[in-house]
């Protein structure tokens, strides 16, 4: 397994079925500052992103009649027709519900202690103990086991609501967990816009598809539940970011979205602000009849929204963010990850779990414990979709989401986010999505012109002595993120950094869950303001105040360089990044120019002559022709432009393939259909997916690559 892993993960996430894959290694020096020592085995044992606390929703009655409302998955576009009052889920007043809900009766005291009860939709049966017990009814059949955690209801202070006879009961105010959650004005734990924050809505938005709906202009009420406004309020967000304006009234109106929109611009809340509306709205969906039959300890979540991302650090991240905008509200968000205890995590997922963070080898694992099922989802996000629909991560998205029992595309909501989006993947997305809509915020894979960002020529040889010259004149004003290529640059870098009397640490890889953790949480309190880090550390982290990103190794894709810059510049901030470049990062000499043009920066004059260089044998082989298919075209929504002929030759050294090809994919055959849609004018697939002759895609150790992380 762990050989069948490595091969085929790439530089994907450790996080694999089978839950932990860290591969121990010597422990190495990590600086610990003199104030730390002795307290460093409490930090280190508390998970960074420990689940919060929260009782289970109900399976009680569906929400308030549904008239006139629109086709999202919470209207009821699923219908499972096995269930009671009133058959669609959606539809219908809340039927006999259960007793009144006055509070925590002896058996929510107790634990769990109703005999079995059938799984009722529409209101029927509608159990008091199940927001406030530690058992998700939905999972437990009503078996009369004592409960998860604690046996019985364990007061989990306040911030919890129930959703109780067609209605949202808003739980009570709890200042410390809005403390925790949301920070303080200046609070610098948590990331405040930045004064470029209003100049997004400078950048165009595409949107296309079939009748994409108009953008909402603020957070108001509707389409907005209330009760989420008063978390947006809390989290001090004053109006929607461009791809949250958009994909606030596709995701409400039934749709399905990719999105792709800049690094830092708020995608998360892109997703969970309509779909915890939707939510808040129309209260929790029982699960189908004939689900649900476990009786005893084994208990079985059936979340309604599962979120996927590719890392343990980002899939604790969104739960956090998801757990902010939950607040007070019926739906319990929870969070899985591999490299992490699965008892916690099972633990968890018993009190009660709608909406389910998780990577995925975590979830397979769990799935095949049998104790999430999928079969009530209602909404599936893969966040950093390229990514997680790469070689890398794509068997087991397909297992996940083809493999097991997930509602097929037409009965569940599909939403896609990234900051880049190549053209390959684009077109194997189409088996997950239907009818959807494609939102581009400025042009897909570019950078914010946020950030700052330089080039410098420097030979492998110099890029020490370079890199210590920099961190000395930068010194003190921010966090330098330092990202290398392998797991073992990453520490002797660090090593390196640390003698020369630098508080800096690292991550990747192969170091465990905790030592990530901890080094992720000094990097941000600022105990080791420089860290060291592999791809693990590219994607979708929002580290406050990292003022300078630093690829000492630059990547072999350009859109990993683009993700990685991405750490800083973030909500309307500004930032800086240097790269250091030399004629061994010459693959991506064209596509940095053209990255580095779009965003208004520089371009230093040693690029253009290497890629001049480049276009007389090796080099790779041109945009369009190079495997990514980001030639012109490569910045939309591939419908559009259907494929057209292949790009050039290309390949990886093969000298350079040509013009550059107004929409190919490199050569090979997709010989997907078209998609279902009927877009896609032009010559229908011109090109390969993975392109065969283009040097493939994405990871760098590419299939059968060592794991780069
Ligand atoms: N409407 C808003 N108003 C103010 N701040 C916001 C708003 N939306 C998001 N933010 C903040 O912007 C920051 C970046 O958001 P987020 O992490 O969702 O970006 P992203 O687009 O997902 O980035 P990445 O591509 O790196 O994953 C976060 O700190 C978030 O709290």
């Amino acid at each position: 397994m762990a050989d069948q892993l490595s091969s085929g993960m790439g530089n994907m996430s450790l996080d694999s079925a089978g839950g932990p894959q860290m591969q121990g290694g010597p422990p190495r020096r990590s600086y610990i500052p003199p104030h730390m020592r002795g307290k460093m085995d409490a930090m280190n044992g508390a998970p960074m992103n420990g689940p919060g606390p929260g009782p289970g929703p109900s399976p009680g009655g569906p929400g308030p009649a549904m008239n006139g409302l629109n086709q999202s998955a919470w209207a009821g576009n699923n219908n499972f027709d096995a269930r009671g009052g009133g058959g669609n889920w959606a539809g219908g007043p809340g039927g006999p519900g259960g007793p009144s809900f006055d509070g925590p009766t002896p058996a929510q005291q107790s634990g769990w202690n109703s005999g079995p009860r059938p799984h009722q939709g529409g209101g029927g049966g509608f159990n008091p103990n199940a927001y406030r017990g530690n058992l998700d009814v939905r999972a437990s059949g009503g078996a009369g086991a004592g409960g998860g955690a604690g046996g019985g209801y364990t007061a989990r202070g306040s911030g919890d609501g129930q959703w109780r006879d067609g209605k949202h009961i808003i739980g009570p105010a709890n200042p410390r967990a809005e403390r925790e959650l949301f920070g303080t004005a200046d609070d610098p734990s948590k990331q405040h816009t930045g004064i470029n924050f209003e100049k997004y809505d400078d950048i165009p938005v595409t949107p296309s598809g079939r009748d994409p709906p108009e953008p909402v202009l603020s957070f108001s009420a509707p389409p907005l539940d209330a009760h989420l406004l008063t978390n947006i309020e809390l989290a001090r967000y004053k109006i929607p970011t461009p791809v949250q304006k958009y994909s606030i009234p596709i995701v409400i109106g039934g749709r399905d979205l990719m999105a792709c929109a800049q690094t830092g611009s708020g995608k998360t809340g892109g997703f969970l602000f309509p779909i915890l509306s939707q939510a808040f709205t129309h209260g929790p969906s029982p699960i189908p009849a004939g689900q649900g039959g476990n009786f005893g300890r084994q208990r079985k979540a059936y979340p309604t929204t599962l979120v996927l991302a590719p890392t343990r650090e980002l899939v604790s991240q969104i739960y956090d963010e998801s757990r902010k905008f939950a607040y007070r509200s019926w739906v319990r968000p929870c969070v899985v990850y591999g490299g992490a205890e699965i008892g916690p995590q099972l633990r968890q997922i018993e009190r009660g779990c709608d909406l389910l963070v998780a990577t995925p080898g975590r979830l397979v694992d769990l799935i095949e414990r049998g104790r999430i099922s999928l079969c009530n989802i209602k909404y599936l996000v893969l966040d950093e979709a390229d990514r997680m629909l790469d070689m890398g991560f794509e068997p087991q998205i397909r297992r996940i989401v083809q493999g097991e029992d997930m509602p097929g595309v037409e009965n569940r909501q599909t939403l896609m986010f990234s900051a880049t989006f190549p053209r390959d993947i684009q077109m194997l997305a189409q088996d997950f999505l239907k009818d959807y809509v494609f939102l581009s915020v400025g042009r897909v894979g570019s950078t914010s012109e946020n950030i700052t960002q330089k080039v410098e020529y420097v030979e492998d040889v110099d890029k020490r002595s370079v890199l210590l010259d920099i961190l000395h004149t930068h010194g003190d004003t921010g966090l330098t993120l330092i990202f290398v290529e392998t797991k073992r640059m990453a520490d002797s870098l660090s090593d390196f950094l640390i003698n020369q009397d630098f508080r800096a640490n690292s991550i990747h890889g192969d170091r465990t869950q905790r030592e990530r953790e901890q080094a992720l949480s000094q990097f941000r309190n600022r105990v080791c303001p420089v860290l060291v880090a592999t791809a693990v550390a590219a994607r979708g982290l929002d580290i406050p105040n990292v003022t300078h990103v630093i690829n000492y190794d630059l990547p072999t894709d350009i859109d990993d360089y683009v993700h990685r810059i991405g750490r800083t510049g973030r909500a309307g901030n500004t930032g800086i990044s240097t790269a250091f470049f030399n004629r061994g990062n010459r693959t991506i000499v064209r596509e940095l120019i053209d990255l580095l043009k779009e965003a208004n920066q520089e371009v230093p004059g040693f690029l253009e002559t290497i890629a001049r260089e480049s276009s007389y044998g090796g080099g790779r082989g041109g945009r369009g022709g190079g495997g990514r298919g980001r030639g012109r075209g490569g910045n939309t929504d591939f419908r559009k432009y259907g494929g057209g002929g292949g790009g050039g030759g290309g390949g990886f050294g093969g000298g350079f393939g040509g013009a550059p090809a107004s929409s190919g994919y490199s050569g090979g055959g997709y010989g997907g259909a078209p998609p279902s849609s009927g877009y896609g004018g032009g010559g229908g697939y011109g090109g390969g997916y993975g392109g065969g002759g283009g040097g493939g895609y994405g990871n760098p150790g590419g299939a059968g690559g060592q794991s780069w992380w």
